[in-house]
């Protein structure tokens, strides 16, 4: 059996990046050999072994062919007498398609290192068919090497896999998983730009169409590290503020089965964003029912990720270049004030006093707008 580092390993070391998780091809080998070498069997799909000691995969080289309609729809051939360029060939990008030998020495049938010279974007042979998840694939690396061009057939290839309904079948988590990652890239617009010009976007988020705001807006997230629900809600923004949008929004976080965290900043930003842009004149007893609103008391860090969304906005769609984002910074004053109450304690005095219910609550409330009222 021969065994070769492969895909995004020698991809990345090749562009002098950090390599995360490395991914071994063996040759010549077959399933029953690799357990009595100790590897663990962990591929549902392929055969795939873990490495006793490293935990890094270790998959028997194969073929696949296309039986059905998306990401399931197809099978392998893993034999002994599958040979590492045929390997090669089933993968999706040039890029991604290098082996390179215990000994060092680079196999790259397909043209991967020019590739990575000329900063392309291209798929390996036809078989990059078989797999439309390919297609978001191809969207996030676009976001995260942004230097690179997407090759005109490729792009053509993918078109064709949309036109004949490729990315209508497509498993919710992952097209979440993939569009999660790309919103984590450098540059996320470009994984929309890519899924719009392939036609891939209408089909698999139609409610996220031309929004040249938003776009900007997750770069500029990207460009500040932010998390992915400041990401999301970044791009969902533009949904519109009313019943409508917030319906839209919940369509699209239900059928994607976008993770809880995500889906309700994405709705507290779609549903606060005016009034929290429009927060300056509030007065302070406006200020604390808009913080209230935003369950902003008990869930401080999922506040500030709403007002990072919010200032991303803000810069981009009002032209806000650099300098202070004073509805954050007034808000953020605000919260802190209004955290610092002394809730339980005004809550035993009101009951001393005889109060109960809401007459209590009453008081609180009014202890914060007065603590807010001293900060603004
Ligand atoms: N749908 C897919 C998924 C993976 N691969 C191949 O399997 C390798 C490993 O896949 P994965 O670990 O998912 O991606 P990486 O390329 O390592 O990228 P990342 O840096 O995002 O992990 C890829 O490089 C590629 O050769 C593929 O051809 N088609």
């Amino acid at each position: 059996m021969r065994i070769f580092r492969v895909g995004g390993a020698v991809r990345d070391a090749l562009l002098g990046l950090a390599v995360h998780d490395e991914d071994w091809v063996v040759v010549g080998a077959t399933p029953e050999q690799m357990i009595a070498a100790g590897y663990l069997p962990v591929g549902k799909d392929f055969p795939v072994f873990l490495h006793p000691a490293t935990r890094e995969e270790y998959a028997l080289a194969r073929t696949e062919r296309k039986t059905g309609r998306g990401y399931q729809g197809f099978s392998f051939h893993a034999a002994p007498d599958v040979t590492l360029e045929e390997d090669l060939a089933r993968r999706d990008l040039t890029i991604n398609a290098i082996a390179q030998a215990p000994d060092g020495a680079l196999i790259d049938p397909f043209g991967g290192q020019r590739d990575l010279r000329h900063k392309v974007l291209r798929h390996v042979t036809e078989s990059f068919r078989e797999d439309p998840v390919r297609i978001l694939r191809v969207a996030r690396f676009a976001a995260r090497f942004q230097d690179f061009t997407l090759d005109e057939g490729t792009l053509a290839l993918m078109r064709a896999m949309v036109a004949e309904g490729e990315a209508d079948h497509l498993v919710a988590e992952r097209v979440w998983q993939e569009l999660a990652r790309g919103l984590l890239e450098g540059r996320p617009s470009r994984m929309f730009e890519v899924l719009r010009a392939c036609g891939a976007l209408q089909r698999v988020l139609p409610e996220l169409q031309g929004d040249a705001h938003a776009m900007a807006a997750v770069d500029l997230a990207a460009q500040r590290q932010a998390p992915l629900p400041v990401r999301f809600a970044c791009v969902t923004r533009g949904l519109g503020d009313g019943p409508e949008g917030a319906a839209t929004l919940k369509a699209l976080c239900t059928r994607l089965r976008v993770p809880n965290e995500c889906r309700e900043l994405a709705e507290v930003v779609l549903r606060e964003q005016a009034a929290i842009q429009d927060s300056d004149p509030l007065p302070p007893a406006g200020i604390v029912r808009l913080l209230e609103r935003c369950d902003a008391l008990r869930k401080p860090q999922r506040f500030e990720q709403v007002l990072l969304a919010c200032e991303a906005d803000a810069r981009t769609r009002l032209g806000l270049a650099e300098g202070d984002y004073r509805q954050g910074r007034r808000l953020m004053a605000a919260l802190h004030a209004a955290r610092s109450v002394a809730t339980a304690e005004i809550a035993s005095q009101a009951q001393a006093a005889g109060l109960a219910g809401e007459a209590i609550g009453e008081r609180v409330h009014q202890a914060r707008v007065d603590a807010v009222a001293a900060v603004l």
